[in-house]
Parts: structure tokens; C-alpha cells; sequence
């Protein structure tokens, strides 16, 4: 990853564009909310490349949720062009959407495990909602092992969600997004709640799944180290645009103090 050619750094609202001419699997364009008075996307742009962990990080009421719900079409937006996957999100109907979204992989902060369900149970459930994505399948179990494999957690099969520590629970539900083989996953303080420890492993896991799957990521968080570590680059939400592009070392070492404002501890 290291090795690609560097994508330069941008400031106001610029697009930035990679050189290696990567697929690109999200674009948004002049993507404008608002609400009454309150203008919170103000024509943001972004660019997800194929196999990129992107971070995008805002202080808090900046808009990062308001940009995810339109980016999956929970929301609509006021204007601006969205593609996800080669496809225009406003144009979808709710067939086409949910479609879609068997592609996307979503780790929210509230995606919380059923509780009343074993984690067997819990990995089932997105499988069934999208079956026609997974094609016929007799057994289950090779495929929830499998998801479970991948985040060391195969012997929690049959366990409860109570039964779990807060940073297995976490994995468990990376797995339950890992078993539709998303082809981009959105994570929303994916180490938020956890003790830096714990949020190191998670972080690790990210980057491993990543690297095996060829996953397009796009990582929200507050978390300073967790940007320093998974992001390939990095796109700062301020003033509803994408104020500054770059990579952790570029925008860290920005004297603009809207940018150093994110690194300050
Ligand atoms: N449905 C809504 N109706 C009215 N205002 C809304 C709605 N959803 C979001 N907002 C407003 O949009 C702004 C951005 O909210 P958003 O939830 O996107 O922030 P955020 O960057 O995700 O914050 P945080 O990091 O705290 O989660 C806030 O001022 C919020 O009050």
C-alpha cells in the first residue's frame, strides 16, 4: 500500500484525484444539506478508491452522519451527485437500494448484537435478509465460521452477546458485516468505548480484513491514533466542505489552525 503513488495534497473543497487512476468506488460531489437555517453540507466532495482505508474525521455536529445517511440513501439531500459502486444513489428505488446495500458493510457505533440470539444466530440474520446475494445455501455454519475465523472468534459460536467482553462483542459484529462480503465497509467510531488496548486489536483486525478482501473503507472517527494508523488518507469535514486531503503526516503538520485543531491533545 505504501509503495502507490502518492495522492497529493488539497485544500478547500478541491477533489483530489489519484494518479494510479484507481477505480474509484464512492464519489460525491457538491453535496449540499440543510436544515431550516443550519447549512451543514455546504458542497462536499470525496473520492473512495478500490482497496483505500479513507478516514474522515469532523468535529462533532459537522455533518459526518448527515454525509453517511445520504451517501446510503437514508437521507436525501438537498443536491449534489452520489455514486456508490458504479451506481447513481438518487435513481434507486428501494429494491435497487437494498441491493445495493448487501455491497456495504456498515460498523455503527449502535450496531449492537441481538441479545436475545447467539452469536450463530446473530451472523445468520443478514444472510437470510440478502439471500439473493448469496445464492442457495443448504448450511450455514461453513460460512459463520468462517466470518468468525477471520476475527479469532470461532469458538464463540454458540455463546450469547452477554457472555462476551465489549471489544468481542465489537468483532462478532465485524464478522456479522464481514459474512455478506461487503465490497465497501462504512465505519462509524469503530474504537470508540473501548480501552486503547482493545482498540488496537480492532484496529489491526480492520487492517487485516482490508488487506485479505481488497475492501474500500470508510472510517469515521474522533480518534486521533486510530487515524494515524489505518488511514491511507485523509479527509477533514469542516465548514461542510472537505476543508484539507491528505495523509495523516500532511495534515498534522498543516499550520492552519482549523487542521491543527484536530491534533491538538
Ligand atoms: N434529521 C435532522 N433534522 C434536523 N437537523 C439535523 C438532522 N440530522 C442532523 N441534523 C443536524 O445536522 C448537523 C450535523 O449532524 P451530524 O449528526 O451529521 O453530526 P456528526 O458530525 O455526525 O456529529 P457526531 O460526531 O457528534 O456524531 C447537526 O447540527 C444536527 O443537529
Amino acid at each position: 500500500m505504501n509503495q502507490r503513488t502518492h495522492i497529493p495534497y488539497v485544500k478547500n473543497g478541491t477533489l483530489q484525484k489519484d494518479p494510479e487512476g484507481r477505480k474509484v468506488v464512492i464519489e460525491i460531489r457538491d453535496l449540499r444539506k440543510s436544515f431550516g437555517d443550519n447549512h451543514v453540507l455546504n458542497g462536499f466532495n470525496l473520492r473512495l478508491y478500490e482497496g483505500e482505508n479513507l478516514v474522515i474525521m469532523g468535529k462533532s455536529g459537522s455533518g459526518k452522519s448527515v454525509m453517511i445517511k445520504c451517501l446510503v440513501g437514508l437521507m436525501q439531500a438537498d443536491s449534489g451527485y452520489i455514486e456508490v459502486l458504479g451506481k447513481e444513489v438518487n435513481t434507486l428505488d428501494r429494491a435497487q437500494l437494498d441491493t445495493l446495500r448487501a455491497d456495504i458493510g456498515f460498523l455503527f457505533q449502535g450496531s449492537a448484537l441481538y441479545d436475545s440470539m447467539t452469536v450463530r444466530e446473530n451472523l445468520e440474520f443478514p444472510m437470510r435478509r440478502h439471500k439473493e446475494k448469496l445464492g442457495a445455501f443448504a448450511d450455514t455454519e461453513p460460512m459463520v465460521l468462517e466470518a468468525l475465523e477471520n476475527v479469532g472468534l470461532a469458538h464463540t459460536l454458540d455463546l450469547m452477546p452477554e457472555e462476551l467482553s465489549g471489544g468481542m462483542k465489537r468483532r462478532v459484529a465485524l464478522a456479522r458485516t464481514l459474512i455478506l462480503k461487503p465490497k465497501v465497509i462504512l465505519y462509524d467510531e469503530p474504537t470508540s468505548g473501548l480501552d486503547p488496548i482493545t482498540a488496537k486489536e480492532i484496529i489491526e483486525l480492520m487492517r487485516s480484513i482490508q488487506k485479505k478482501y481488497n475492501t474500500s473503507s470508510l472510517i469515521i472517527t474522533h480518534d486521533v491514533d486510530c487515524a494515524r494508523v489505518i488511514s491511507e488518507r485523509m479527509v477533514l469535514l469542516v465548514d461542510g466542505i472537505n476543508y484539507a486531503e491528505g495523509t495523516y503526516a500532511e495534515l498534522s503538520s498543516d499550520k492552519d489552525p482549523k487542521v491543527e485543531a484536530f491534533f491538538k491533545k
